[in-house]
């Protein structure tokens, strides 16, 4: 029955031998792959949607670009609470099946996250639903910065990818709660995908005309405001990867790690092999003394052995 008790676990942290050695830094890596419904989602949403129970709710509704949603399907099991989940017709049948397996009922509508959403808002006026969204709330970013709060010990700077944004507000706000206000944070985002980086730029919100990256997870077309908020109170430096070098990251981090991930998870390391993070630390003054990074390893549950591969012939990599 209802459990206030955290859904998420606490995720090994350990260090990367192979990323230290071609990077030169103390490369640390945060398995949140490991959570239930396999990734770091379950942290924020698990967090909301038990909030949401308390208060009393008749029906969760999600919207997602998969990783939320299975989330949120974990949760309302957890939590014996009914459940409909809004997914683009991006999201893989494996996601889709794995949704309605935990229990949820599944509506696949539009071809991108910001489609599904805008049907979950209308299905919610009934009343007594609830809408848990997948990035944008600050219950979901309490959820995530209990990530930090788990290191051992004050990093040098953090790297995380950025869909909707709510992981990278979730990081900052673990950061000030542990004090390492002066940790900088390396957000990536997957070209096509980036509208963070889009809006750092504009200095405002920006909308991409759609989402033009594999990384269907990151596949939000605006971030949320929050991201803008975080990034005039806390050392944030946006970047972007290729597909290519993703897809190439994906498939060495298998090889070096033993641990499969999804694009939009990969995006976050890639940095890392494609030399990208030693041109920022000559760049960037803030980034000059970095030894010890840690590295989000954010999960997602929208990858195969088969998809992979397909990637590699496609990308030629
Ligand atoms: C469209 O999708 C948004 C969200 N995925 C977000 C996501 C992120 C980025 O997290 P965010 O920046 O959205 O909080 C990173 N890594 C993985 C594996 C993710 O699934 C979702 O599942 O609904």
């Amino acid at each position: 029955q209802f459990t206030d008790e955290p859904l998420h676990f606490r995720t090994p942290y350990r260090e990367s031998p192979s990323l230290s050695k071609l990077t030169g830094l103390n490369v640390w890596l945060k398995f949140e792959n490991g959570q239930p419904s396999g990734s770091f989602k379950i942290r924020g949403i698990g967090h909301m949607c038990q909030k949401c129970v308390l208060k009393g709710c008749k029906r969760l509704v999600c919207s997602s670009g998969g990783n939320a949603g299975m989330a949120a399907a974990y949760a309302a099991r957890k939590l014996s609470a009914p459940i409909t989940i809004f997914v683009p017709q991006t999201t893989s049948n494996l996601t889709v099946q794995n949704l309605k397996q935990e229990g949820a009922e599944v509506q696949v509508i539009g071809s991108v996250w910001d489609e599904a959403n805008d049907a979950a808002l209308e299905f919610t006026k009934q009343d007594g639903f609830v809408y848990v969204p997948p990035f944008d709330n600050p219950l979901l970013w309490e959820g995530h910065s209990s990530i930090i709060k788990e290191l051992d010990s004050k990093p040098d700077m953090v790297i995380c990818s950025v869909g909707g944004g709510g992981l990278l507000c979730g990081v900052v706000q673990g950061l000030q709660a542990c004090g390492w206000n002066d940790v900088p944070v390396l957000a990536v985002e997957t070209v096509g995908a980036h509208s963070f980086n889009e809006a750092l730029i504009a200095g405002h919100l920006v909308t991409l005309p759609g989402i033009a990256s594999i990384a269907k997870s990151l596949g939000a077309k605006t971030v949320c405001q929050g991201t803008l908020e975080v990034a005039k109170e806390h050392p944030i430096i946006a970047c972007t990867v290729t597909d290519k070098d993703t897809v190439k990251s994906m498939s060495t981090f298998l090889d070096d790690e033993k641990v499969l991930v999804e694009p939009a998870c990969a995006a976050s390391f890639a940095v890392l092999y494609n030399g990208q993070i030693n041109k920022l630390m000559q760049e960037r003054v803030e980034l000059k003394n970095v030894k010890k990074v840690a590295v989000i390893v954010c999960g997602g549950t929208q990858i195969t052995i088969g998809q992979l591969n397909q990637w590699k012939k496609e990308f030629d990599v």
